[in-house]
């Protein structure tokens, strides 16, 4: 049996360290505040969302959702990220991706005031992540990767990662950060030849393509540590990761490690979230605004 990189414990052990600085903010009359900003009803938004809620509900920060439609047009969602950018009582703001198609991304993501940019979708953000300067926040997902290597005491430096994907939202940032890690970083893609030979002679494979259950045994060797950060609904609507967790499992062996789905980075996802929240609220006491 590999060993289960379960997210419970990276979470516990976050939220551990954010209680006092949150006990810290009430006493000086601040409540962290998150805004959730959704279109449509996307699974993976409403996954997300109901972790969200409840997590911090749990360590005492707010949340205000703003949602709209699926066809709101882009002037409803700017009006909204204005408002958003305007309140000095919410901390930051997380828009969940990807957007509909008619929505401009990119210019959208730019509109949210960079030191809300909590989830790292801003290009001052990627910047930040890409130059490894420590400006801006990473997204919250590649930030939990590393998260949960780290509380596990998976070493990084010097190891032969694979990423599978190449998105702004996962593959690309997540490669940075391990690369500013010292890892020897490999990203692959939807047109790597032959992307199961690099996978195979990985240390550490991170899948993150958002095809459910699209990486079989064929991928993985024994000994390897794999991050599953899909968060996918099959057919049957079951939630389920982008490995075949049933089928790669027993190949990693004893040795190996792997991320379940659910109940494992989307929880520790949420964690990271809520301390850029915290971090951001922290600001209001330092800068004495
Ligand atoms: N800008 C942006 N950043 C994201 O990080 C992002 C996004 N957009 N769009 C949507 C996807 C999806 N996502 C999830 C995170 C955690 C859970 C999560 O915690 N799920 C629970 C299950 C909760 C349930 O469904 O009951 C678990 O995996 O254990 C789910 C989904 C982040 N995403």
């Amino acid at each position: 049996m590999a060993k289960l990189l379960t997210g419970k414990e990276v979470s516990a052990d976050i939220a551990e360290r954010l209680a006092p600085r949150i006990k810290r903010l009430a006493a000086a009359g601040v409540v962290p505040c998150l805004a959730i900003v959704r279109m449509g009803e996307r699974p993976d938004d409403m996954s997300y969302e109901r972790t969200a809620t409840k997590r911090a509900a749990a360590l005492g920060i707010e949340v205000r959702s703003f949602c709209l439609s699926a066809d709101a047009p882009q002037a409803a969602l700017e009006a909204v990220i204005d408002t958003v950018n305007a309140d000095d009582a919410i901390h930051g703001c997380l828009m969940f991706r990807p957007l509909p198609p008619h929505i401009d991304e990119r210019a959208v993501c730019d509109r949210l005031a960079p030191a809300k940019d909590i989830d790292g979708i801003g290009s001052a953000s990627l910047a930040g992540v890409f130059a490894d300067t420590g400006e801006g926040f990473p997204p919250a997902t590649a930030q939990a990767c590393l998260e949960t290597l780290d509380f596990y005491g998976i070493p990084v430096a010097g190891k032969r990662v694979v990423v599978l994907g190449r998105s702004l939202v996962i593959g690309r940032p997540v490669a940075m950060m391990l690369l500013a890690r010292h890892a020897t970083v490999t990203l692959a893609h939807s047109r790597t030849e032959d992307a199961a030979a690099h996978t195979r002679e990985a240390d550490i494979v991170v899948c993150a393509t958002g095809q459910p259950r699209a990486f079989g045994p064929a991928f993985f060797a024994p000994g390897q540590t794999v991050l599953d950060v899909g968060i996918n609904f099959d057919e049957a609507g079951e939630l389920c990761g982008d490995v075949d967790f049933d089928a790669v499992e027993p190949v990693l062996g004893s040795e190996g490690a792997i991320t379940p789905v659910p109940r494992g980075l989307g929880g520790v996802t949420t964690s990271v979230t809520m301390a850029h929240v915290v971090q951001v609220a922290e600001r209001t006491l330092e800068g004495g605004r």
